[in-house]
């Protein structure tokens, strides 16, 4: 991927959101400094200006570093925070007040953050938390406090998250 298609793999999934586009550009132009020694030295004082932009201005924490697949849709584009140890899949969304990261274990340690994989839906104000896998097409849903691995295509909802359904089943119904 030459650096044009890099910075915007995730341009048209988010067709309906400017912001969401302009949010994930910046984070891309940042990202690109992952990808050779060099442009880590180079895009030093980009990623400075990234930081403050984003986090400051637009409140939303996606660490520069951080291992994220094509086509990411941001819906809303306020109060999302990542830990750069996330890693997740292609073609997922992300929405608004939700958190992606790692927690303290009873020994003190900080435990390591999750794993999400392709096309996983999250809901608004949901929490996902430590060594744990999403795995492909799960629905996360709103308000969900996630700390178990879940299975793919689940639907899973409430604090605790539990599966409360298959993906399949929520479209039999629907
Ligand atoms: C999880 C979700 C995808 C499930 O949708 P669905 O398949 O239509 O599910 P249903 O409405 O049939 O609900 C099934 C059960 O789960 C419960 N449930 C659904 N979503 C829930 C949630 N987020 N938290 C807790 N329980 C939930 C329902 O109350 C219902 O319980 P019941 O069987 O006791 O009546 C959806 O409810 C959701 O949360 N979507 C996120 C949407 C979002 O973030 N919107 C904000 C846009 S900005
Ligand atoms: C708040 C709301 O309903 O937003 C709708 C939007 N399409 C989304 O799914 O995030």
């Amino acid at each position: 991927m030459n650096f044009i298609e890099f910075i915007f793999q995730d341009w048209a999934a988010n067709s309906t959101s400017a912001k969401g586009r302009v949010i994930l550009l910046l984070f891309r132009i940042a990202n690109f400094c992952t990808t050779r020694k060099i442009y880590y030295y180079l895009g030093y004082p980009y990623r400075i200006f990234y930081k403050i932009l984003v986090e400051w201005f637009f409140c939303i924490e996606i660490p520069w570093n951080t291992k994220i697949g094509r086509g990411l849709r941001i819906y809303h584009g306020q109060g999302l925070v990542l830990n750069s140890q996330v890693v997740i899949g292609n073609y997922c969304t992300l929405r608004h007040c939700t958190t992606i990261g790692n927690k303290q274990l009873p020994t003190g340690a900080i435990s390591v953050s999750p794993v999400i994989g392709n096309y996983v839906e999250v809901g608004c104000n949901a929490c996902i938390i430590g060594e744990i896998t999403i795995g492909d097409h799960v629905t996360i849903g709103c308000g969900s406090v996630v700390t178990k691995s879940m299975p793919a295509n689940a639907v899973v909802a409430g604090n605790p998250a539990v599966q409360i359904k298959t993906r399949l089943q929520a479209v039999e119904v629907a």
